[in-house]
């Protein structure tokens, strides 16, 4: 069966050293995930430039976050004018044949060709790529052209390539075919003739080198989720060393753990003594605090200085509890580099007297530095065992951090490469503060970018660019988890809690509504991971809803079952109500939202579980 023929012809032009200065786009195509490639023995010489645009084409244009590269291989001896082929194998299963050809001396052009086949039955062939020039033709042709009957003969000697040129040109199709014949079928011709037109607006550009550094990643907290996404970025880092560097700093808030003797870290030299948390997670690769029995990448560096983490690093993903973000921004303001960009993995919100902030934007605002926001259903130690989820990652690109014609949108608008750049803020206000942009020798910071970095196998990541949805999702549906526990706790079942989380939804949603009318889009709340999805787990199965269920159990505050029971993890719901309800009776708004300030005064201890249904009905 096959999924997919692309085919592209790619004309680069060099500076004066032979480097190719190019760029290409094409139309995504999510089937491409490709996470082991390998050269095919035969054709070791695959030319280095063959793989970066293989890289660039597939890998970004493509949103195919998992593609990685081997080494790339020595360049063939100039005078070589013998076609490659790159051969890989993708994760599910498919193959991808990429040819590339290059002219005697000075090379002038590849051409490239993708086969994808989704079984592995079909064996990749190089016959596949002597189809090279009649597809093309047929992408020229009407869309009514009737297809060959069955696939050249000739096919299994490489036709000459035709002459490069600056156009990018894309034909893709799918069909099925247990031979090469049906690649041909009319509906197939129609499909190319469509993608060609399409491509046929897409101009390649020498607008940028290509990028000489790599983003140096860091994370900057080591609780439960923080330590689980170190873990799959660190992955990452490793799998795309063309984009990022590959040890990930991991800021630890240092403590003092003292490993039991049945731990498989005791270390008897030590003894009973506590030992710092950062050098048990330097030496075990396992943080024995927060994220037990799961083992971490041994790139994963846990420091516990802050300025030493944050030094150099153009990407800060901030995943700590919210209400120690304030004092984070304090120590390390003077210490980022100006172009750093961040992603808040934190939920809650930061609020001040009759203000209220979302996290990332208030990042953005004390470091000015543009910070997205990651949320959705996701229970870090499921994660950790790479049990496959969702999430979502709100961010607008920055004018200015896109290096080459890519098609992505740009938020706000920059003058010049290295000219400040203005950007739009949560609230879709012209930013007070102006941006630094990304160098242009480094990769793009992008969407592509993001997904090379957070999509992992198990890990499935859909971006967006509604960073109030996503991020209000992920802080009031913790206080909707804290009403679930309650009311399980008070011993009702799912018809109590299904009735709890539809008013909780609409009560999200209309706060979005009042507090952030310029920008909030509602389908975040319904289509996203960061919506319902969130919504669902927490009140299922998160540690706000466990832990809110036990304190009515055993009828004590959810503070002592906090200190009692957690074992120093956070539970973001107590705060979050008390800031949110705060928030709310300084506007005068809290009779709007009835099941938010019903938390707030069971945490209070001024109403029972069992008043829910009376006060929501007022
Ligand atoms: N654990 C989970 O499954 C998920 C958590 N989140 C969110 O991620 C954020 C981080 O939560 P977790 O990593 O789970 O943390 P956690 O609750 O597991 O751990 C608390 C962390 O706070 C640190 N800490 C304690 N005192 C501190 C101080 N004074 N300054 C700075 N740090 C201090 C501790 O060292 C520890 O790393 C929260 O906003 C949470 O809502 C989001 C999705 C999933
Ligand atoms: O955010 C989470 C699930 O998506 C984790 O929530 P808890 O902090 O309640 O465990």
């Amino acid at each position: 069966m096959v999924r997919g023929l692309v085919r592209c012809r790619v004309a680069p032009l060099y500076n004066k050293k032979g480097v190719s200065l190019f760029s290409c786009l094409s139309t995504p195509s999510p089937d491409l995930t490709l996470t082991y490639p390998h050269l095919h023995p035969r054709l070791q010489q695959t030319q280095t430039q063959t793989l970066t645009l293989f890289k660039l084409l597939v890998g970004q244009s493509y949103h195919s976050p998992s593609l990685s590269l081997l080494p790339h291989p020595p360049p063939p001896p100039p005078s070589s004018p013998k076609p490659n082929v790159t051969q890989a194998r993708t994760q599910t299963g498919a193959h991808l044949h990429i040819h590339s050809a290059a002219s005697r001396r000075r090379p002038k052009g590849f051409q490239f060709e993708a086969h994808l086949h989704s079984s592995l039955r079909l064996r990749p062939r190089i016959a596949h790529l002597s189809t090279w020039s009649p597809c093309l033709a047929a992408a020229h042709a009407p869309a009514s052209a009737s297809a060959p009957a069955s696939a050249p003969a000739a096919a299994r000697t490489p036709t000459p390539m035709p002459t490069p040129t600056s156009v990018l040109t894309l034909a893709s199709a799918s069909a099925s075919a247990s031979a090469s014949a049906s690649l041909f079928t009319p509906r197939l011709v129609a499909r190319s003739v469509r993608s060609f037109s399409q491509s046929a607006k897409l101009k390649m550009t020498a607008s940028s080198v290509l990028p000489s550094r790599k983003h140096k990643v860091v994370v900057i907290g080591s609780g439960n989720w923080g330590t689980t996404v170190a873990k799959l970025v660190a992955e990452n880092t490793r799998e795309h060393p063309d984009l990022f560097e590959e040890n990930v700093q991991m800021w630890v808030y240092e403590e003092k753990v003292t490993l039991p003797k049945v731990s498989p870290h005791y270390d008897a030299s030590a003894g009973d003594e506590p030992q710092k948390l950062t050098a048990i997670i330097n030496k075990c690769h396992e943080n024995v605090k927060y994220l037990p029995k799961i083992a971490l990448p041994s790139n994963i560096v846990a420091n516990p200085s802050l300025p030493d983490t944050v030094k150099d690093a153009s990407i800060l993903i901030f995943n700590l509890p919210h209400e120690f973000i304030g004092n984070i921004c304090r120590q390390i303001k003077d210490h980022i580099l100006p172009y750093a960009r961040g992603i808040s993995c934190i939920k809650g919100v930061t609020v001040t007297d009759d203000n209220i902030e979302l996290i990332c934007e208030y990042i953005s605002e004390s470091l000015g530095i543009y910070c997205g926001a990651l949320s959705g259903a996701n229970i870090a130690t499921e994660i950790a065992n790479e049990e496959w989820c969702e999430t979502t990652i709100a961010y607008n690109t920055p004018a200015g951090d896109v290096h080459h014609a890519g098609n992505a949108v740009a938020n706000g608008s920059s003058s010049g490469a290295a000219a400040l750049t203005e950007y739009k803020d949560a609230r879709g206000r012209t930013s007070k503060n102006k941006l630094t942009p990304v160098p242009g020798d480094y990769p793009s910071l992008d969407h592509h970018l993001l997904q090379s970095l957070f999509h992992r196998p198990y890990f499935t990541v859909s971006m967006v660019s509604d960073v109030v949805g996503v991020s209000l999702g992920g802080a009031l549906k913790n206080i909707v988890a804290l009403a679930c526990g309650f009311v399980e706790g008070h011993g009702w079942n799912m018809t109590a809690k299904t009735a709890v989380m539809r008013r909780g939804m609409l009560e999200m949603i209309a706060f979005g509504r009042e507090f952030f009318p310029e920008t909030i889009e509602e389908k975040t709340f319904w289509e996203e991971s960061a919506g319902w999805g969130d919504m669902i787990v927490s009140c299922t199965s998160a540690r706000n809803w466990r832990y809110s269920k036990m304190a009515v159990e055993r009828g004590v505050s959810l503070e002592e079952i906090e200190k009692t029971e957690l074992n120093g993890q956070k539970l973001q719901g107590i705060s979050t109500t008390r800031e949110v309800c705060g928030f709310l009776r300084a506007k005068g708004v809290e009779s709007k939202y009835p099941l938010f300030m019903v938390v707030d005064r069971i945490l209070d201890g001024t109403v029972n579980v069992e008043d829910i249904p009376e006060l929501l009905r007022k």
